[in-house]
């Protein structure tokens, strides 16, 4: 018999978790999302067999139940599912990006000695919606999963083995060290790339320009500003604390920035710099990571007529793989930037010595 998964929040993640287990599972996947658009797609786009029509009744006969909506709502499913019958053995887990509150909710399962395994694949998107997911979104990322006291070594194999289609290497840690550590690196520079934005959106009301000057490095810097605002709100409700922690230490930091500029000494600022471009350059973004495993090459660019068809073309000739293309910079008449992205090493290095071949001048930035 089939294996019964419940997915209830069917939209990038739990879209993607989805398809994920369908590359090496015959399961039957049951969705629910209050959003009934979101149901429609995943069930045409075969993300899911069926909508579920009645909730208690598919909790009762799920074999995995997976938490897929903005944290906020998962606790708020988990205490409305913690009175419902549950199959033997079920497992019940989330996709969240915050653990602590959802670890602390959960206790209403666990109590019942039902195995929760709280996850977070450490991997996704600025987009919404489960027309974006992809069985591939979490290759090579990391895979976060916090236990609870009522989950065994095997519930834990059990959801590696339904996740292995994933591609994700998994990490078991507590809520409280996955809290501190993707507080760090996901959700306070989620608020610092919005306070970017909000930055130069209160200096557009002065001066227009600047919205049609913030491209290239602006862009790149503040694109996971255009994610989900519902689902980043949750996740500074449920990690308040490490934010403000971590605001205050920012701010500490930035007025010692402001003083070192007002001081004038170029060393001082060469060498503030020199050291976060050695630490960032050391970082395994070729490696597995949050950061995801893309190849970049910059290419400069005459501003013309075809130029970027010529490009594309040449690499389609020699079977280069190019997943992403993005103009950086272009200005009218003169040359501009080209960022071409690959997901194999040996396909960025083709493109290098191939456009380097015709004339193209190419940099690579790790
Ligand atoms: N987007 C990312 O980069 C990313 C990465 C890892 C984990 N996550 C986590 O994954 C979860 C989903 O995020 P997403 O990016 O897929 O967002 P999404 O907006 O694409 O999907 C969320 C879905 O949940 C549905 N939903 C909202 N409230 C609901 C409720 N009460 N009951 C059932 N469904 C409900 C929405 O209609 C939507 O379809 C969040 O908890 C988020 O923290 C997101
Ligand atoms: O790539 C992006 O758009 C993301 O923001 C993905 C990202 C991250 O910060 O790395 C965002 C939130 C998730 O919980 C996990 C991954």
């Amino acid at each position: 018999m089939k294996k019964r998964i419940l997915l209830i929040g069917v939209g990038l993640i739990g879209g993607s978790i989805a398809l994920a287990i369908r590359r090496k599972h015959d399961v039957h996947l049951v969705g629910f999302d209050t959003n009934k658009e979101q149901e429609k797609i995943a069930n045409t786009m075969n993300v899911i067999d069926e909508v579920a029509m009645n909730l208690r009744e598919e909790v009762a006969k799920a074999d995995v139940i997976i938490f897929a909506s903005p944290v906020e709502h998962v606790c708020t499913w988990i205490e409305e599912i913690a009175s419902y019958t549950f199959k033997e053995g079920v497992i019940v887990t989330d996709v969240g990006s915050t653990k602590g509150k959802i670890m602390t909710c959960a206790s209403k399962l666990t109590e019942r000695g039902i195995a929760f395994i709280g996850g977070h694949p450490m991997a996704g998107s600025h987009k919404s919606g489960v027309a974006s997911a992809k069985a591939h979104l979490f290759e090579n990322a990391f895979y976060l999963l916090t236990p609870s006291s009522s989950t065994t070594a095997e519930n834990v194999e059990t959801m590696k083995q339904l996740l292995d289609g994933t591609g994700a290497h998994f990490i078991v840690m507590s809520a409280e060290q996955h809290d501190e550590l993707t507080g760090l690196v996901s959700h306070f520079p989620h608020l610092i790339a919005a306070s970017l934005v909000q930055q130069i959106r209160s200096y557009a009301q002065e001066d227009e320009l600047i919205t049609r000057l913030a491209a290239g490095g602006f862009r790149d810097i503040t694109r996971i500003a255009s994610s989900n605002p519902e689902m980043w709100r949750d996740i500074m409700k449920q990690n308040t604390d490490n934010m403000v922690l971590f605001l205050k230490q920012w701010i500490g930091e930035m007025q010692e920035v402001c003083a070192m500029l007002e001081e004038g000494d170029g060393e001082k600022v060469l060498t503030y710099f020199e050291e976060a471009k050695v630490y960032r350059d050391s970082l395994p973004v070729r490696k597995k990571g949050a950061i995801p495993s893309f190849y970049d090459i910059y290419v400069d660019v005459v501003d013309r007529p075809g130029e970027i068809a010529t490009i594309t073309a040449l690499l389609a000739k020699h079977e280069v793989n190019l997943i992403n293309i993005r103009i950086l910079e272009m200005r009218e008449g003169v040359m501009g930037v080209l960022r071409l992205s690959f997901q194999e090493e040996n396909d960025c290095e083709r493109a290098k010595q191939l456009l380097q071949e015709h004339t193209y001048d190419v940099t690579t930035v790790s």
